[in-house]
């Protein structure tokens, strides 16, 4: 469905009372590249809500620079659909791209100009930005980035930070609807990664949608509100990071004091718990939060506090990524 048309089924369902079709900024469906015998990515249906901030996570070599290779037309996928807000690649791409900035690996900026004029080059070709915009968007985009105090010096002498700085500049060079990072924060100090936390935050707030694709599960966790893990060339999980962390830990966290009581009731029931902290963890597989509770109190347990267990997203992650595949999903498709 293009954008046009999930906007159209957005305001008719609207209407009708039910839940408003998502409008998606990128999709793709049956995703699949090889190289030679490699397989780096397969079966990748990702959805991209429009205004949300997309993790991409995955281990080394798990897929995701190719994905992003390919949602950005720069790779020719071997099967499969991209659609790009709206419009269909490769076909679609002149129609979608000016309005996407990326920071991509490898950006080609020439050496022996300065960062300053290699974004006026870049501002040159780009489509949506007038001639005489160019040097008021380079120095809003330098200063945005932390870049003008070392605008004016070659790009052969910046360090892997003020490269990787110059190349968010560029993708930032005029307003986009969707921006797609990947490891952005890559040999960035503290205040780069900072920043570029603020600016990822920024764009969210105007109401653009950000692809990042990050080791830095913390800093993912702190900055997306969408994740798509990655393993193996597949997408494990994806969905809204709240719905996901809620899914991937169904346990539940009891305060007692009566911890040998409330392990053999538990046992005798044949939920699985443990002793943990000042009480138990209690899976709750197989099983309810209300269940449990009858079953502690039926056995006279004194049940001081019982809290669902919220797992952080490095746990999710280990759990999805250091076993075989295995897909789940936290949302159903609206
Ligand atoms: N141009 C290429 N030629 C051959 N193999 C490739 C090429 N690009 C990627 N691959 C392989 O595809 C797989 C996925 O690589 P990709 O770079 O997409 O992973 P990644 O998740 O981005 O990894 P990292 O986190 O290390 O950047 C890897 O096995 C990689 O070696």
């Amino acid at each position: 469905m293009t954008v046009e048309a999930n906007e159209r089924a957005g305001v008719e369902s609207a209407v009708a009372g039910s839940t408003p079709a998502r409008v998606l900024a990128a999709r793709t469906r049956g995703l699949r590249k090889t190289y030679g015998r490699t397989v780096a990515v397969d079966r990748v249906d990702l959805d991209l809500p429009e205004g949300a901030v997309l993790g991409m996570l995955g281990p080394n070599g798990s897929g995701k620079t190719t994905t992003i290779r390919m949602l950005l037309g720069l790779t020719q996928p071997t099967a499969g659909e991209v659609e790009l807000l709206g419009h269909a690649l490769p076909g679609g791409a002149g129609h979608a791209l000016p309005h996407v900035g990326a920071l991509v690996e490898g950006p080609g900026f020439h050496p022996f100009l300065s960062g300053r004029e290699n974004l006026r080059r870049v501002g040159a070709a780009e489509p949506l930005l007038a001639t005489g915009s160019i040097r008021k968007a380079v120095d809003d985009a330098l200063e945005r980035v932390g870049l003008a105090a070392a605008a004016g010096r070659n790009y052969r002498g910046y360090s892997l930070g003020m490269k990787q700085r110059l190349g968010l500049a560029a993708a930032l060079l005029v307003p986009r609807r969707l921006i797609v990072l990947d490891e952005p924060t890559n040999g960035l100090d503290p205040s780069g990664t900072r920043e570029v936390r603020q600016v990822i935050a920024d764009l969210h707030a105007a109401g653009a949608t950000v692809l990042v694709s990050s080791h830095l599960l913390a800093e993912v966790e702190a900055t997306c509100t969408h994740v798509a893990v990655l393993h193996q060339g597949t997408v494990v999980a994806q969905g809204e990071l709240a719905e996901l962390l809620q899914a991937g830990s169904p346990a539940l966290q009891v305060s007692t004091e009566d911890i040998s009581t409330a392990l053999n009731a538990l046992r005798a029931a044949k939920v699985s718990a443990r002793a943990e902290g000042d009480g138990l963890r209690v899976e709750l597989t197989g099983t309810t939060a209300p269940e449990v509770l009858r079953t502690l109190v039926q056995a006279g347990v004194a049940v001081q506090e019982a809290r669902r267990h919220r797992a952080g997203l490095e746990e999710l992650f280990a759990r999805l990524t250091e076993s075989e595949p295995a897909a789940i999903d936290a949302e159903e498709p609206r």
